[in-house]
């Protein structure tokens, strides 16, 4: 059977575009930020999250992420505000991360690679649905959080890394509930934003991105936890689950503007 997408070096990011033309796009995610390209924009509003812990539902390894997946049949969990018009419904969060400390994220600041990035990916309702809103360009809104090792680690982590253990292998899931994701938020609001893509297949070119400048800590043991994820199913050979981060691609000509001087 046709490889099925992935990180490894017969179905990674550098194929994607043989079963996933758009991968080839001109708006593709993600990408290198450097600052001294970035614009700063005074009319971008903040962005505000007010997110009902009892939407989460269930976190799984579906053997390229860990993911954890909300409520959203209604205006539950919302994220209004900064560079979004309307509201955008909260429907999973995950990361990718990388083999060890040094790498992981897929956004790259200013040569700055985080140990992983945590995704809250939102759609806007007035697509209908999400498969609709994929084929918008103002369909999907997600949150990057940069997460940085370091020694104080945030505890609002905690709550996630600690049901790993139960979803070791690829097609577990299990039930994940009471939990607000606005926890993991840093101090700062501080973002930046420009349109793209998924940064997986099918790559649609339908979210507004909005990067949160200031990263969250975690500690290096929180992220051998998420290593020790695997992609494998149960009694299959174990091939751990790391470096499921999509390189950054072209910018093409687009601007990441920034709330912040
Ligand atoms: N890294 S990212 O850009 O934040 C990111 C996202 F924003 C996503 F929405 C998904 N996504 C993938 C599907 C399955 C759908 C299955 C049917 C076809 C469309 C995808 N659900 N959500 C995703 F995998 C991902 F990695
Ligand atoms: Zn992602």
């Amino acid at each position: 059977a046709q490889s099925v997408w992935g990180y490894d070096s017969d179905n990674g990011p550098e194929r994607w575009h043989e079963n996933y033309p758009l991968a080839k796009g001109d708006k593709q995610s993600p990408i290198e930020i450097n600052s001294k390209d970035v614009q700063h924009d005074s009319s971008l509003a903040p962005w505000h999250a007010s997110y009902d812990p009892g939407a989460a539902k269930t976190i799984l390894n579906n053997g390229r992420t860990c993911r954890v997946v909300f409520d959203d049949t209604f205006d539950r969990s919302v994220l209004r505000g900064g560079p979004l018009t309307g509201t955008y419904r909260l429907r999973q969060l995950h990361l990718h991360w990388g083999s060890s400390d040094d790498h992981g994220s897929e956004h790259v600041i200013d040569g700055v690679k985080y140990a992983a990035e945590l995704h809250m990916v939102h759609w806007n309702p007035k697509h209908g649905n999400f498969a609709g809103a994929l084929k918008q360009p103002d369909g999907v809104a997600v949150v990057g959080i940069f997460l940085k090792v370091g020694k104080t680690p945030k505890p609002e982590m905690k709550r996630i890394l600690e049901e790993i253990d139960n979803i070791k292998t690829k097609g577990k899931e299990a039930p994940f509930q009471h939990f607000d994701p606005s926890i993991l938020f840093p101090k700062s609001r501080d973002y930046w934003t420009y349109h793209g893509s998924f940064t997986t297949p099918p790559c649609e070119e339908c979210i507004t991105w909005i990067l949160l400048r200031e990263p969250i800590e975690v500690s290096s043991d929180q992220m051998a936890k998420l290593r020790s994820l695997s992609k494998n199913g149960e009694n299959e050979p174990v091939n751990p689950l790391v470096d499921n981060w999509r390189p950054p691609q072209p910018v093409k000509g687009r601007v990441v503007k920034a709330s912040f001087k």
